[in-house]
């Protein structure tokens, strides 16, 4: 039987998360003791869990990955590097390796943070190829897809209960706005403390356009400050060699703003962005193919800035939708059931 998606039923998760992160700095003697505000503003809205650690007061540790690395060192010196975490090094704790970096919500006294993870596609052209050659039946993936969707795996992948990866994400996408909008709405967590992460299936521009007026709390000053650093983004992205140079996937947008209005949007999480062969470049903003590597992050930011706006007066507004930019509809959709 197919489950409703209780409100807390995700956000549970992320709260979890929080209160292990609260148990973690407890352990780790949290260096920000002498504000018990700053504590309470950590939040891991998505990825994994467990791959974050406290470090020096402003600055956080995230699992090492050689990708995200290399990421952060290609960005140095980039149009694009102000708008990213700054990267101080690897270091070594407790026997792990870490990404060490800023904590883009230090200067924030208990802000609202949202995750929104851009892209028309989440997984790498590799993983698709990978998953062709030698897949790999996954069983965790499956129940996941469950709990949303009972109808969303095949007669062969309730039998089997287990999907590979590439088609678990390819799903996701379906389900969320990623696949309509070019990107999707992650996580949220609000100054008062509550966090959702069970948007899994906010599919379309006027759910969106409600969640981004409940994040705001309707302030449209908030809005306008948001869609500035927004426009500022998607200049530089313009120019940045960096970005012109990588396939951006599973990227996130962190929006950060507090009860000052006070408002910031990072970029974050390279883990899965990846330098393309000498000499090629992407256009962010052309249908995906598998082959030409695009990733449709300009086309779901300019939907993400558009949706925004709409909150101001709840009209949808005119611009590139599906059918113009994005086009999933003329990307094959590999089968790699
Ligand atoms: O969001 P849900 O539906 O939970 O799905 C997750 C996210 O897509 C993760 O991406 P991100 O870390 O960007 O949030 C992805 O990790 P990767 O980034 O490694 O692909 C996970 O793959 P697995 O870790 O293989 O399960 C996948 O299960
Ligand atoms: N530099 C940062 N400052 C503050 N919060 C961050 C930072 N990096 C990540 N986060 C938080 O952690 C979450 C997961 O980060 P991400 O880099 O996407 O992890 P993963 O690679 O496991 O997907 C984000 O949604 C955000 O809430």
């Amino acid at each position: 039987m197919c489950e409703a998606l209780s409100p807390c039923g995700t956000s549970k998760l992320s709260l979890c998360q929080t209160k292990a992160w609260w148990k973690l700095k407890t352990v780790v003697n949290w260096p920000f003791l002498a504000s018990q505000r700053k504590r309470l503003n950590w939040v891991q809205l998505a990825g994994h869990k467990g791959h974050f650690k406290a470090a020096d007061e402003g600055s956080i540790l995230k699992k090492f990955s050689e990708n995200e690395k290399q990421c952060f060192e290609r960005l140095r010196g980039d149009a694009l590097q102000p708008f990213a975490p700054q990267y101080h090094g690897v270091v070594e704790k407790d026997g792990e390796s870490f990404l060490h970096m800023t904590d883009l919500l230090a200067n924030f006294d208990l802000p609202n943070v949202m995750d929104c993870k851009m892209g028309i596609r989440t997984y790498l052209e590799e993983e698709l190829v990978r998953a062709r050659d030698r897949p790999k039946l996954r069983r965790d993936l499956y129940e996941k897809m469950m709990e949303v969707d009972c109808q969303g795996p095949t007669e062969q992948e309730h039998a089997q209960k287990a999907v590979t990866k590439p088609r678990y994400m390819q799903w996701r996408e379906t389900m969320s706005s990623t696949h309509t909008l070019g990107f999707r709405i992650e996580g949220i967590k609000k100054s008062d403390g509550t966090c959702r992460t069970d948007f899994k299936k906010t599919h379309n521009e006027q759910d969106v356009t409600k969640v981004f007026r409940d994040y705001v709390e309707g302030d449209v000053h908030l809005v306008k400050s948001y869609l500035s650093r927004l426009a500022e983004i998607q200049q530089v992205l313009q120019s940045s060699e960096f970005f012109k140079r990588h396939e951006v996937i599973g990227s996130s947008l962190l929006f950060i703003h507090d009860h000052k209005g006070h408002a910031e949007v990072w970029l974050i999480d390279f883990g899965k962005t990846t330098a393309l062969p000498e000499g090629q470049m992407l256009h962010h903003n052309v249908p995906w193919q598998e082959g030409n590597r695009e990733d449709g992050y300009l086309w779901g930011l300019e939907n993400l800035m558009r949706t925004l706006e709409s909150v101001d007066d709840g009209k949808p507004r005119e611009g590139p939708r599906v059918s113009d930019a994005g086009a999933p509809s003329t990307s094959r959709e590999p089968d790699t059931r």
